[in-house]
């Protein structure tokens, strides 16, 4: 039969739609919601994402600004930075695109962003809140990824979810989120011996490996709902992911394409996080 595909970009599309129609209400009352995002050097695929924001921003009316640092900025002067944005009642929701170079350190960042206004929600607060079930702001990525899995209404509860990778911005979060859920989870990384005897079990496998095509159909069982975060570029400029998509289509019951996946839901529940930073700041419902 193959995969039931989950088109992100699709899905983004219809809920920007819905998100156009309640900013538009928002902005009848005096609110537009403003997202800042900073972006520190001149890393091509962050440049890509950070335009990609801008433009979803304005097609649903959020007004965004980009702040473009230089690479060599110190510390201390991003912080700063930081410290304005946090005191600009204007600016409702402060993102900064990761990776920073090597000389920033990430966490003191995140940390020094106000948590009412941490639209990534990476900040310790908005993790701590996620963590014990409280309303917050959810990390975009898997976020996305609990959106596009209750599109279809696919079971959580009582389900085995296998997640492959511990990042602090996908992996760690997604299964906190599937546990909300109710789902059983497991976490598996590049320590894990002998992967497929985990995945095998996987009544949803989320791979966030970051190597192209590694998860073949031998690593799943029939019916596996798969969800690939992998974003590989091939040595012929082709955008694939971690999953090998032609054989695991043929075995598992929904599969998540790159591109069109996962990746535009990312953009999509930022601007969901941005609306509600917008209300929660001004208590506009
Ligand atoms: N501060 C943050 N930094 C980063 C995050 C994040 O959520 N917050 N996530 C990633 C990058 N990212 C958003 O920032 C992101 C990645 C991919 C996509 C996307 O739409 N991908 C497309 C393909 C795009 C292409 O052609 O290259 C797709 O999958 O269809 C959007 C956003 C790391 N940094």
């Amino acid at each position: 039969m193959g995969a039931e595909i989950i088109n992100g970009k699709e899905l983004s599309k219809s809920l920007k739609g819905k998100m156009k129609k309640e900013v538009s209400i928002l902005k009848d009352k005096g609110l537009i919601p403003h997202l800042t995002v900073v972006l520190v050097g001149d890393n091509p695929a962050s440049k890509s994402y950070v335009s990609g924001k801008e433009k979803a921003s304005r097609e649903v009316g959020i007004s965004s600004e980009i702040i473009h640092l230089e690479n060599s900025i110190a510390e201390k002067d991003l912080l700063e930075v930081i410290d304005k944005l946090n005191k600009d009642k204007n600016v409702h929701g402060i993102l900064v695109q990761l990776p920073l170079p090597e000389h920033i350190q990430e966490q003191h960042v995140i940390e020094a962003i106000n948590p009412a206004k941490d639209v990534d929600g990476f900040h310790p607060i908005n993790i701590g809140r996620m963590m014990t079930g409280q309303d917050t702001f959810l990390p975009c990525t898997p976020y996305g990824i609990i959106t596009m899995l209750k599109s279809k209404n696919i079971p959580m509860e009582g389900r085995h979810a296998v997640i492959i990778g511990r990042s602090n911005i996908v992996g760690k979060p997604i299964g906190q989120m599937l546990l909300n859920e109710h789902a059983t989870v497991t976490y598996c990384h590049s320590r894990t011996p002998n992967l497929k005897e985990h995945t095998t079990k996987a009544d949803i496998l989320i791979v966030a490996i970051g190597k192209a095509n590694v998860i073949t159909a031998d690593y799943i069982k029939e019916d596996t709902v798969v969800i690939d975060v992998g974003i590989n570029r091939l040595d012929n400029g082709k955008l694939t992911g971690d999953v090998h998509f032609e054989e695991v289509e043929r075995k598992a019951a929904y599969l998540t394409p790159v591109p069109r996946g996962v990746g535009p839901m990312t953009i999509t529940m930022l601007l969901e996080n941005t609306i509600k930073a917008a209300k929660g700041l001004t208590n506009i419902d």
